[in-house]
C-alpha cells in the first residue's frame, strides 16, 4: 500500500518512458496516460461523442478511428482543441484515477503517472509531486526521428506544439536530465526516489 503518486512528464523525446522504466526497476508501479488515452478514445462512448463533434468520417469503414484526420481537425485551432479535450479528458481522467487507486493497494514504493500533458490536462492534481525529464531540442529531434522513423520536418512540427523547458522547470518539483546514460539514469532515479520518499513520507 502506498500513498505516494509521482507525476512524470516532459516534452517528446526527452526520455519519459526510459525514466518510467527505471522507476519500475526501483520498485514502483507505472500508470501510462498515453496508453489510457489511446484505449479511451477508441471506446464506443467516446467515439460517438467525437463523431458528433468532428464529423462521422473520423471513423473509417473498418470502424477504426482515423487519428490523423481527427488531429487535423482538433489541432487546427485552440477552440477545436478545447472541444476535443472537453470530450476526452474527463473520460481519460476517470480511468487514470481508477488505475492509480488499483496500484495504490499493491505493494509498491510509489505509483508513477507517466503523462506527457501532466500539467496541461490538470492530472498533476492527482499527484503528490511532479518530476520533469528534459533534454535539449536537438537531442530530442535526433531521438524521435530515429525512434519513429519520421522526417526531421515532421519531428519539428510535433515538437513545435509543445512547451519549452522553462515551462517544465517552473512547474515540476524535481527535474531529471534526459541526456544521462541509461545506467546513470537508473542511479539518478534510485537517488531521487529515496529523496522524494524522505521529503514526503
Ligand atoms: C487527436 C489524437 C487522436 C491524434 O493522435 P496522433 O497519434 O495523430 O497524435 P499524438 O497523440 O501523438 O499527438 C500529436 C501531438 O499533439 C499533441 N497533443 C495530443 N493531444 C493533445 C491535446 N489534447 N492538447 C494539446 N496537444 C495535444 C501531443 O503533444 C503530440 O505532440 C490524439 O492526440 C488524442 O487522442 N488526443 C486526445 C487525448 C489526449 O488528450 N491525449 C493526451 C494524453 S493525456
Ligand atoms: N538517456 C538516454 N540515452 C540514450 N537514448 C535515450 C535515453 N532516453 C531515451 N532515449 C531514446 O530516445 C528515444 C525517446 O525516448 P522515450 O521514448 O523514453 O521519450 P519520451 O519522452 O517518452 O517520448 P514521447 O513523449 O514522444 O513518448 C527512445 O528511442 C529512447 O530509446
Amino acid at each position: 500500500m502506498t500513498d505516494l503518486v509521482i507525476g512524470l512528464t516532459g516534452p517528446t523525446g526527452a526520455g519519459k518512458s526510459t525514466v518510467a522504466a527505471a522507476f519500475q526497476k526501483a520498485g514502483c508501479l507505472v500508470v501510462d496516460a498515453d496508453r489510457i488515452a489511446r484505449l479511451t478514445i477508441s471506446d464506443e462512448k467516446c467515439l460517438s461523442a467525437l463523431r458528433a463533434e468532428f464529423g462521422n468520417d473520423i471513423v473509417g469503414e473498418d470502424n477504426r478511428l482515423n487519428r490523423t484526420l481527427l488531429a487535423q481537425r482538433a489541432f487546427s485551432d485552440k477552440k477545436s482543441t478545447q472541444r476535443l479535450n472537453a470530450i476526452t479528458h474527463p473520460l481519460i481522467k476517470e480511468e487514470i484515477v481508477r488505475q492509480i487507486n488499483e496500484c495504490r493497494k499493491k505493494d509498491a514504493r510509489a505509483v508513477i503517472l507517466d503523462a506527457p500533458l501532466l500539467f496541461e490536462s490538470g492530472a498533476d492534481s492527482l499527484c503528490t509531486v511532479s518530476v520533469a525529464v528534459t533534454a535539449p531540442a536537438e537531442v530530442r529531434l535526433y531521438r524521435i526521428v530515429n525512434r519513429d522513423s519520421i522526417t526531421p520536418e515532421l519531428a519539428k512540427a510535433r515538437m513545435s506544439t509543445q512547451q519549452d523547458d522553462a515551462y517544465y522547470h517552473s512547474r515540476a518539483q524535481y527535474l531529471i536530465d534526459g541526456t544521462l546514460s541509461i545506467s546513470d539514469t537508473q542511479i539518478r532515479v534510485n537517488q531521487l526516489l529515496e529523496q522524494i520518499i524522505g521529503d514526503y513520507e
